[in-house]
């Protein structure tokens, strides 16, 4: 452990907002020692509370946080990604960092081009359950990233949950609309069964315990029982029972079909994002 914390590369955050927090609050938790970690962030308090919250070092502008960093990660938002990139030219072609980015929509090659050309440009798509630990990562890296530097950023994504590696870059903005997304569709589902829950005469206090440890304990068996959904789903929907009725009204009112619209949705928003901020 010493020796490989010895070799731990030095990453620069550029952008310390919600996504960051959560990838700096899992490493930190999972024991990445935080003189390795440095944000650049616009943004006092959101500089405070990193550096108060998990001791890292930070920094208002991007090139004071990446200078002497082994592995850049770019967390700022898709539409302003060219802009920060532009400011980073003189040092990324200088040092030729690791450049790891999870912005939505955002392609290796337009990042490639932004810093100057000749980059290893590694995209990846965490999301914020990471703080926890308990994220999942999609990941795809251009021809110029090296077996080394894909086990740097495997390393860091891996560290705040699982990481999937993606072979055709397109389908990046499938993995950003299912799993980067994803967490808000399972808030939305939480927030409409508590409204439900109380609208059927349960205490707010009540549905909320109710609702948060039913999708917890569906969500563990789904990951530890070796069965898929649908025959889970099946165990639980006793013929004519209660299950049923709710089940058939979710058919009925093309439940599958709009969540395939919705992933639809965010998956064309991701190409909007690429093309729209080039
Ligand atoms: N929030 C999420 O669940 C996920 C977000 N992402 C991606 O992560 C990126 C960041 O998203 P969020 O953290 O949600 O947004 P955010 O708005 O919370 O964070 C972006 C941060 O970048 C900072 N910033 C702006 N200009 C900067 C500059 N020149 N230098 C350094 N920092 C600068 C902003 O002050 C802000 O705090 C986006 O590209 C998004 O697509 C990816 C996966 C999940
Ligand atoms: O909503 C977004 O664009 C970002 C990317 C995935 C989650 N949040």
């Amino acid at each position: 452990m010493n020796d490989s914390a010895s070799r731990t590369p030095t990453v620069a955050f550029i952008g310390g907002g919600n996504m960051a927090r959560s990838l700096i609050g899992g490493l930190v938790a999972r024991g990445r020692p935080a003189d390795a970690i440095r944000v650049a962030e616009p943004v006092a308090a959101l500089r405070d509370g990193l550096q108060q919250d998990f001791g890292v070092t930070c920094a208002e502008h991007a090139t004071a946080a990446a200078e002497g960093a082994d592995v850049w990660v770019l967390a700022v938002k898709p539409q302003v990604m060219r802009e920060v990139s532009a400011a980073l030219v003189p040092l990324a072609q200088a040092r030729r960092p690791l450049v790891v980015s999870i912005a939505a929509g955002i392609t290796t090659a337009q990042l490639e081009r932004w810093l100057g050309g000749d980059l290893p440009v590694v995209r990846a798509m965490p999301n914020t359950p990471a703080l926890l630990g308990a994220g999942i990562t999609g990941l795809f890296a251009n021809a110029r990233t090296s077996d080394a530097q894909r086990a740097d950023a495997d390393a860091l994504l891996d560290a705040v949950g699982p990481t999937v590696w993606i072979d055709d870059e397109a389908t990046m903005d499938a993995v950003t609309a299912v799993s980067g997304s994803g967490p808000a569709y399972v808030f939305l589902l939480a927030e409409a069964m508590q409204a439900a829950g109380v609208a059927q005469g349960l205490s707010p206090d009540a549905a909320r315990a109710l609702v948060q440890q039913t999708l917890l304990g569906a969500a563990t068996m789904l990951v530890k029982q070796a069965e898929p959904a649908d025959v889970l789903r099946a165990r639980v929907t006793s013929p004519g029972g209660t299950t049923q009725a709710a089940i058939e009204t979710f058919e009925a009112g093309g439940f599958r079909e709009l969540v395939g619209r919705a992933i639809a949705a965010a998956t064309q928003r991701g190409r909007q994002l690429s093309a729209a901020n080039d």
